[in-house]
């Protein structure tokens, strides 16, 4: 990738004096900030925001804070050494101090409004003003865009205190979801899922909020305490957090007549997403009418890829909104998400999430946030027909496109060369029937078994004679298949590198963040550890504890089996 002309390559980036000198405010800058904001950001009430990209706002620090851990991955792909990350002037920055600043990075960070639809349908609800116009980054707050190594990041602030989007909330997060989404973030990345990263997560010694979550041992299904949790701040890294809903935003405003910059603020906020998200793979010279057409494509085809790969590891975004849909097409907010253990199609952590949101409903929930999105850039379009036909074109294929996905995803993760969708029917009912663990049976059948005996390790169900032998001629045939590709170790090994032996297993991330609010954070390093390699098979000691079907205990279990989103 070009080096930017403006921006000093970093190969280490040992001080804190030269990390602020990475900071490039040159895209952004070709945004409208709103003309009603005080331009040292200190206005943190809840308001409506009436036009503009984006609001200029400070973040408010947590109280005494302290380091809990970093990203040692993202801080290598960076340039930054890992000493940083406790560095007292960097720790304030990113525990959501701003002061600490040097020019050229600035005093004041940024949130940005966006509009929801739920399943392709329009809200204005979630706004307390019934507009849409005190919607958005309610406690994300961007505080730095730089380029680092060539390459452009923008790094964001999770629960840095009230924007004006806050609808009178307090901006907080609370450690056991800044734990959770630091963690996931980077053990998606690990797994080759696009997603945000994680740099850096602090926590509060003295300040507390509080929310209403699970008592002990719990099988509730809704929360049944409030209780007071520390505050944290992590800090989350893309290309830029652009949402499908931003789009949507200025589109409803265009539809609306809401001012007389309405088309134009759309324009730019589409033409900022091609920049940021797209720059590579858009060729800059094209009349923009191409320009997004290509973009279209491109995003039908990330998002598809997005969902098969979600699918394949076992991930459930348990709120897949448009707000929730980064139109970079990588995955983004990871509250109410959850890894699949025993199979079900239906499977869904998120009690307000809802039976459309579900495991295996992933890739129509992603083609209604594609049609929003879709006419969403319509009306960049209206004066020409070709390109509108075109567009529709794109926006009808999406079902093909996410069907070949999934097809092919499948063909993959079964070690064949093509998908064969009777074998595929009758493993998902028998997966279902005999209540396997999804990672763990997959693994398992990566080491090639001739008899339904090696697969047991990851039932959760005693299987009945009749069913060992409906597997048993489910194998035979899958074998039969498999013989026609390469040779059976090659395929093996292809097989372990796309079905991860490590899962994401909530009751084993309860320990971790409990642990963190006693100051114990060695099991936080251990998960991040164990995560970083999924698909390896690392230790027998880790191997004992980690690679487990969940116990009995934690079934119907509140916060860990399910859970509402008091983050
Ligand atoms: N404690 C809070 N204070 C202010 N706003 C909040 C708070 N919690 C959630 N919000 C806002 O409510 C909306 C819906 O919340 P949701 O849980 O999807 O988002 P989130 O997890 O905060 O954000 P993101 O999508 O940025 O990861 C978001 O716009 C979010 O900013
Ligand atoms: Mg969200």
């Amino acid at each position: 990738m070009a080096q930017s002309s403006n921006s000093p390559a970093n190969s280490r980036v040992t001080s804190f004096d030269e990390f602020t000198q990475l900071a490039d405010y040159s895209l952004m800058d070709s945004l409208h900030a709103d003309p009603d904001a005080t331009t040292d950001g200190d206005d943190h009430r809840s308001r409506q925001v009436f036009s503009g990209h984006f609001v200029p706002v400070t973040p408010t620090p947590i109280v005494r804070p302290e380091y809990v851990i970093h990203s040692k991955t993202l801080f290598r792909t960076l340039g930054l050494s890992d000493e940083l990350a406790q560095d007292k002037a960097f720790s304030q920055l990113f525990s959501g101090d701003v002061s600490v600043a040097k020019p050229p990075m600035r005093h004041v960070g940024w949130a940005t409004g966006y509009a929801l639809s739920i399943y392709g349908t329009e809200y204005t609800q979630q706004c307390p003003f019934g507009t849409g116009n005190g919607y958005g980054d309610g406690r994300a707050i961007s505080i730095f865009e730089g380029v680092f190594n060539g390459q452009r990041w923008e790094m964001q602030l999770k629960g840095g205190g009230p924007t004006p989007y806050c609808r009178g909330a307090d901006g907080r997060a609370v450690l056991r979801s800044s734990v959770r989404e630091f963690l996931a973030q980077e053990y998606m990345h690990a797994l080759g899922v696009p997603t945000s990263r994680s740099l850096t997560l602090y926590v509060s010694k003295t300040e507390t909020v509080a929310r209403p979550w699970y008592s002990p041992e719990s099988h509730s299904f809704d929360p049944d305490i409030i209780t007071e949790n520390p505050v944290a701040i992590t800090t989350r890294v893309a290309p830029s957090f652009l949402r499908v809903g931003q789009i949507e935003l200025f589109a409803r405003r265009v539809r609306s007549n809401a001012h007389n910059q309405a088309l134009e603020e759309l324009h730019m906020i589409v033409q900022h997403v091609i920049e940021r998200e797209y720059k590579d793979e858009i060729d800059s010279e094209l009349a923009f009418s191409d320009k997004l057409i290509e973009l279209a494509q491109l995003f039908r085809e990330r998002l598809t890829r997005l969902v098969a790969n979600w699918v394949r590891v076992g991930y459930c975004q348990g709120n897949f909104n448009s707000d929730n849909c980064a139109a970079g097409g990588f995955t983004l907010d990871y509250g109410p998400f959850g890894f699949c253990e025993v199979f079900d199609p239906q499977f869904q952590p998120w009690t307000g999430g809802g039976h459309h949101f579900s495991f295996f409903n992933q890739p129509t929930a992603a083609e209604a946030n594609f049609h929003m999105f879709w006419s969403a850039i319509r009306p960049l379009l209206e004066d020409n027909q070709e390109a509108l036909e075109k567009l529709d074109e794109i926006r009808r294929g999406f079902q093909n496109v996410m069907q070949t996905q999934m097809q092919d995803m499948w063909a993959e993760k079964l070690g064949l060369r093509e998908f064969d969708h009777a074998l595929f029917e009758e493993l998902v009912k028998l997966m279902s029937h005999s209540e396997v663990d999804y990672t763990m049976f997959f693994r398992e059948l990566s080491h090639m078994p001739e008899n339904v005996s090696a697969l047991k390790t990851s039932f959760y169900f005693e299987t009945s004679s009749e069913l060992d032998e409906q597997w048993q001629s489910w194998l035979g045939r899958w074998h039969e298949l498999v013989k026609t590709g390469s040779d059976l170790s090659a395929t093996a090994k292809k097989m372990q590198q796309v079905n991860p032996k490590y899962a994401w297993r909530e009751w084993l991330i309860v320990p971790a963040y409990q642990q963190a609010t006693q100051g114990d954070y060695s099991l936080i390093e251990e998960l991040q550890e164990v995560l970083s390699r999924p698909y390896d098979e690392q230790s027998k000691e880790m191997e004992v504890k980690y690679y487990r079907l969940r116990p009995k205990e934690y079934f119907n279990s509140g916060g860990v089996s399910h859970y509402s989103c008091s983050s």
